[in-house]
């Protein structure tokens, strides 16, 4: 039953005192994330692996790599692959995996083995220093292992793949890894990258292009849907990229017209990996598990394709939320893979299953959901930001936005509401008030959405009023204000839609409007991420926080 929240005016903050209010629910915020988090350091020691360094010359090593390699860790024989120079992997020979000695906090991108060719872009486009992230993601993908990425969103995990297959792919690598111009030509696609969004797709393909310039822009294709199809396969005929970035149906599609030779591909990402592994993306994944990195002449149905696909490509699965159901799949699909955080690399295998599941409501159609445990939740969330809750009526929820607008100041505002045909409404009473706003949904052509997002980018739109669509990958730095006018199905999908602001250390807000019997719900996402959710009104122009009285009952909780 929702708990009966009576609230009461407390404090009229002016700037200082906000300032202040904000300040204690940092202060509770760190103390409880950091509660959550801090059971000591674990690393790979810490683990048992012995710490003994080996470096066999079957195994790769990069020229420009100058890591300091004080300790490793070695990996039964059986258990070790790796790449080698043609881009197939030799199995069975003994590997050291100097995993502890992955400079976690580098000071420059120099620190972690990237080509000088590389170091050059990057420091041109202005990326200096690696977020932590990357620190720990860019050495290990290095070195051949099958990971799962996760840190929080907005910390940076797309270069963190990024980079390393540009290291070896592309312009940038060095030949003797990528083949002569020959070799390259008769080869195939070298990395597939997938995403859940024709948006997110897009997104990666430009920050690939970022870095690979004008140049050499035709070295990376974007298949996401939604687009000329019959376009895109010219395209791939014409320019042979190396790097496909694309939405699973439409990766899916062109395989199985068979315009797309995936089958030596060396490096299969899947971005936001817990969302494909939903329901609805079922069959799509199937096909590109199955075909992208198979050795050419393996039978498709018989138990040592499965192993052949295992030694041919490196898989690396990414997301601000893993569930255990991405644990398990990234433990059947690839070999011995480690789970890469800030400051943290741990084998996959040492992960204890996860205890029952305690979900606050049932969730969407993603089956994966079923797996979701609130702790996949908890180091999702850029430790800055801050939460409030804010009651109010069904029918004024939009004015209460425009009031949360105006007192927070913000400029660039996601809001998200659960239903698309209240989008249209939501906009036009913003814009009646004087509101610069703008829909984005599923059901806008490719073209108005691009349209859409570029004008929230350049400031042209302040509110940008969307659906789920929005909530993963967004990447919109000037994002300062996040509301949710209709609830998210658990925290999971909480925090991905917070995440789209307080981007790699930016300040950000997040105000979950809601009505009264809605406020359990709210209580039950700040519980499973370990986050104060202050209720607060907008009043006069200013945030203005509001004490709650619990029930009886809840305190003696
Ligand atoms: N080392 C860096 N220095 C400066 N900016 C960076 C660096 N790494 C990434 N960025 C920028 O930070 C922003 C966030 O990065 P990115 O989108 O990769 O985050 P993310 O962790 O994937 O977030 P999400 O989980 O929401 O997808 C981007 O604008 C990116 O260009």
């Amino acid at each position: 039953m929702p708990a009966l929240i009576s609230t009461r005016l407390l404090i009229l903050f002016g700037e200082s005192s906000r300032a202040s209010r904000t300040a204690w629910c940092h202060r509770g915020l760190r103390f409880l994330t950091h509660a959550g988090r801090d059971q000591g350091p674990l690393t790979l020691a810490s683990l048992g692996f012995k710490s003994e360094f080996e470096r066999p010359d079957k195994i790769k090593t990069n020229k420009h790599e100058k890591l300091k390699l004080n300790s490793a860790i070695e990996v039964p024989k059986s258990k070790v692959k790796a790449v080698g120079r043609n881009g197939t992997r030799d199995v069975g020979v003994k590997k050291s995996l100097e995993i502890e000695s992955a400079p976690f906090a580098a000071k420059s991108f120099s620190e972690l083995g990237l080509p000088p060719l590389l170091l050059e872009r990057l420091e041109k486009e202005g990326f200096q220093v690696p977020t932590e992230v990357q620190s720990a993601a860019i050495p290990t993908i290095l070195k051949n292992h099958d990971v799962v990425i996760q840190s929080y969103t907005g910390s940076g995990k797309t270069l963190a793949y990024l980079l390393p297959i540009l290291s070896e792919v592309g312009p940038f690598a060095n030949k003797s890894f990528n083949g002569d111009e020959e070799s390259r030509k008769k080869s195939e696609i070298d990395a597939v990258i997938v995403a859940p969004s024709r948006e997110l797709g897009m997104q990666i393909v430009r920050e690939f292009e970022k870095l690979l310039g004008p140049a050499n822009k035709k070295v990376v294709q974007q298949l996401v849907g939604g687009a000329n199809r019959s376009r895109q396969e010219e395209a791939l005929k014409k320019n042979r990229p190396a790097i496909i970035v694309g939405t699973p149906g439409r990766i899916a599609e062109i395989s199985a017209a068979g315009k797309l030779h995936t089958h030596n591909c060396r490096y299969l990402v899947l971005d936001e990996v817990d969302e494909l592994l939903s329901f609805n993306f079922r069959e799509d994944m199937h096909r590109i598990l199955d075909h992208v990195g198979r050795r050419s002449g393996a039978n498709p149905s018989g138990p040592k394709n499965l192993l052949a696909r295992r030694a041919e490509r490196q898989t690396i699965l990414v997301s601000a939320t893993v569930p255990f159901s991405v644990i398990r799949a990234a433990r059947s699909w690839g070999s011995d893979p480690l789970l890469v955080q800030a400051k943290k690399v741990t084998p996959l295998e040492s992960l204890p299953a996860p205890g029952p599941v305690n979900l606050s409501r049932p969730t969407s159609s993603s089956s994966s959901n079923q797996n979701l445990q609130p702790q996949a939740a908890i180091q999702s969330l850029p430790p800055a930001l801050k939460h409030y809750y804010c009651v109010a009526r069904l029918q004024h929820k939009v004015d209460t936005l425009r009031r949360c607008v105006h007192a927070l100041d913000a400029k660039s505002v996601i809001a998200f509401m659960n239903h698309t045909k209240q989008l249209k409404d939501a906009v036009f009473k913003l814009e009646a008030r004087g509101i610069k706003a703008a829909e984005l949904h599923g059901d806008l052509g490719k073209l108005a959405r691009s349209t859409i997002l570029k004008k929230f980018k350049n400031g042209e739109v302040r509110v940008l009023v969307t659906n789920e669509l929005s909530a993963r990958g967004l990447d919109v730095p000037e994002c300062d204000l996040v509301v949710n006018l209709g609830l998210p199905t658990d925290s999971i999908h909480y925090a991905h839609r917070a995440g789209r602001t307080g981007r790699l250390g930016r300040k950000g807000t997040v105000v979950t409007i809601c009505e009264e019997p809605e406020v359990f719900v709210v209580k039950k996402v700040q519980k499973q991420l370990g986050i104060p959710i202050p209720a607060c009104e907008f009043t006069e122009g200013k945030l203005v926080g509001v004490e709650e009285e619990k029930e009886p009952s809840e305190s003696l909780k």
